[in-house]
């Protein structure tokens, strides 16, 4: 069956670009406008009518059946669901709360309208869990993040959430404080400790786009010297402290990992105002941001010319972190003064090689700490600040409509609708997690308070849908290894043979895919080793080389003084033989001298005894 095109007869969604909005082809005839438009309404009612058999959300009035409700989507053995969690901040008893946990999964909201007779007077929300405020932040980890976080099955990552109003608790839970780390800092400690003496120390393979690169010497140095700049830049060592306060509550273990080495590349983005900005971008320290592109393929995001920088320890890690959260834009508001006014995503991109194996495999963590979805009334929005709400707004909802999209869709249903990942920023880079190629966890944080009612309400509407969808495992290939793992939306029963020939068509493609990937990887894994044993016989060649002209060098040179040599002894025989002679004629002197002595001595006797005679005369 076609799929189900937009119409340019109905009003233009404002979030879609207006390129992209349909339009008339030119020569259409008003009769073949109404036919298209007649269709397409009739498209629509048969949807609705399947909407209307099985509901999309997940609460109910309190007339109905509350045992009846349905927690969430069937999964079977191969699938998960989207894991949603749910949080509540603490709050002061002085206000009025209308919401009240009923169990560690389940949470009732007194509806507004509760006097009124005949209106319903509360609905129910199920959730993977639900916290309360006074449920700590390693509980919560432990719970949520925790058992996502899986180095040794070759997982591809994992896509963590945070949603909610703005104050409600997104920020203290993604990142917390010096005294109460969030999960961030909780994922860099498990990576980093589960992963002891696997990391490298050298930056020897990146992720370039979609392509695994091997560094040269010189890259590498160039990764390290980047990294060594932004310790030099921050020079605090808070980390230490957090470190310490996650290991005594949480006690990672190495993992037994073989021969397999890690490199850990981490990129730090914000999206404000619907642009990407590098928050790990050193050129850009005193420079005016530059906007960077998102680009698509396959699925993946890939952001054009974003730094990804090595982090072969956790301390590294930790300054990256600290260093990014340095250039990201803070606003204030009305409802929180420290308000994160634009969407931030931490990734962890963690490359495993396994060498007995020949096997590269690459997870992805992403963190992402959404901007609050609060009311543009509320937050005290003018100017920037509204033009912030708008933009924050709009990509909420095209993150809402994604997740009802995949929703839709995998009801047993014949036709598929676009999910409108390129709607928004966001959804692009998140796009992985919400085709269903990754986990997904989403929390949901809430301030539950009177004041904020009619958010809470769109915030657990919002995240009832999410928790119902269900994300497929992929069929593992047989020597694929962990690398191939994909994840796949398929209707969990298809009406026909066609639709079903169609699928085991598409899968048997994917597999020749994952097949083709693998083969990919392999061939770059021998390259790569090639290269290296190349480089090492190249090296053993030149000092071999470098030994023989030494001795050749050496031997010209004997070559060129042996004249000089010769005529040095010749002059040192002369100087010998002139020197003898000086000998000789000193003698001589002395000689002559002590002749003299005697001759004069003598004369002085003579003298003596003349006079002597003299006297006796
Ligand atoms: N579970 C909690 N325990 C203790 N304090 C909390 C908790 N949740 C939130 N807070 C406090 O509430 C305040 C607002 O929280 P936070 O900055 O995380 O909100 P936010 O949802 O990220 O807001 P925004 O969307 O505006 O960035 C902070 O001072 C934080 O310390």
């Amino acid at each position: 069956m076609k799929r189900a095109k937009p119409s340019y007869l109905e009003a233009p969604e404002n979030s879609v670009d207006r390129l992209r909005r349909p339009r008339p082809t030119k020569g259409t005839s008003w009769d073949s406008l109404l036919a298209e438009r007649q269709s397409r309404v009739a498209l629509e009612e048969a949807f609705e009518k399947e909407e209307e058999e099985s509901p999309s959300t997940s609460y109910r009035s309190e007339d109905d059946q509350f045992d009846e409700l349905p927690a969430e989507s069937p999964a079977t053995k191969d699938e998960e669901t989207v894991k949603v969690c749910l949080r509540l901040r603490p709050y002061s008893q002085s206000h009025n709360c209308n919401l009240k946990i009923r169990d560690s999964s389940t949470l009732v909201v007194k509806c507004a309208g509760e006097n009124q007779p005949g209106a319903s007077s509360e609905k129910h929300f199920t959730f993977s869990n639900v916290f309360d405020d006074h449920v700590s932040q390693a509980e919560v980890y432990d719970s949520c993040i925790r058992p996502t976080i899986r180095l040794t099955s070759g997982e591809p990552g994992a896509t963590i959430l945070t949603y909610g109003t703005s104050g409600s608790g997104k920020t203290y839970t993604l990142l917390g404080n010096a005294e109460q780390p969030g999960i961030v800092p909780r994922s860099i400690e498990q990576i980093y400790e589960e992963l002891r003496g696997h990391v490298s120390s050298e930056p020897m393979l990146k992720m370039e786009g979609m392509q695994l690169c091997p560094l040269s010497d010189g890259e590498m140095i160039e990764e390290k010297y980047k990294v060594a700049t932004i310790k030099d830049m921050l020079r605090s060592d808070s980390h230490e402290q957090i470190s310490q306060i996650i290991q005594s509550q949480q006690q990672f273990q190495p993992l037994e990992l073989g021969d397999r080495r890690v490199f850990i590349w981490i990129s730090f983005v914000e999206i404000y105002n619907e642009n990407v900005y590098d928050l790990l971008n050193l050129d850009e320290a005193c420079a005016k941001r530059k906007p960077l592109k998102v680009l698509a393929n396959e699925g993946n995001a890939y952001i054009k010319g974003l730094s990804t920088l090595y982090a072969s320890t956790k301390e590294e890690a930790y300054n990256l972190l600290e260093y990014g959260l340095q250039s990201a834009t803070y606003g204030s508001t009305d409802v929180n003064c420290n308000s994160s006014r634009s969407h931030s995503i931490f990734t962890m991109n963690v490359i495993t090689h396994s060498l007995a194996m020949q096997q590269i495999s690459q997870s992805v963590y992403k963190f992402c700490d959404l901007a609050g979805s609060e009311r543009q009334k509320k937050t005290g929005t003018m100017a920037n600040r509204l033009k912030e709400a708008q933009k924050i707004n709009n990509s909420l909802l095209v993150l809402g409509r994604c997740l009802e999209t995949v929703h839709r869709n995998q009801k047993p249903r014949k036709v598929h609708d676009l999910v409108p990942v390129r709607d928004s920023k966001l959804t692009m880079i998140i796009q992985s997690a919400l085709l269903g190629k990754e986990p997904m966890t989403m929390i949901v944080n809430v301030h539950p308070t009177d004041e904020f009612y009619d958010e809470n309400i769109n915030v657990l509407n919002f995240s009832s849908i999410a928790k119902q969808i269900v994300i497929r495992k992929p069929s593992k290939m047989p020597n694929n290894g962990a690398d191939s793992t994909r994840y796949s939306f398929l209707p969990t029963s298809a009406p026909d043979l066609l639709v079903r020939e169609n699928e085991a068509l598409k899968l048997e493609v994917q597999q020749l895919r994952d097949q083709l990937e693998q083969s990919k990887k392999t061939l770059f894994i021998q390259e790569y080793q090639l290269r290296n044993e190349l480089t090492d016989n190249f090296k053993v060649q030149f000092d071999k080389m470098e030994d023989s002209y030494q001795q050749r060098i050496e031997s010209a040179k004997q070559l060129a003084i042996l004249p000089y040599k010769q005529q040095l002894i010749v002059l040192q025989r002369k100087l010998e033989s002139k020197e003898r002679e000086i000998q000789e004629l000193e003698d001589e002197l002395e000689e002559d001298e002590n002749k003299l002595k005697a001759y004069e001595e003598e004369i002085n006797l003579l003298r003596l005894s003349k006079g002597k005679r003299r006297l006796s005369l």
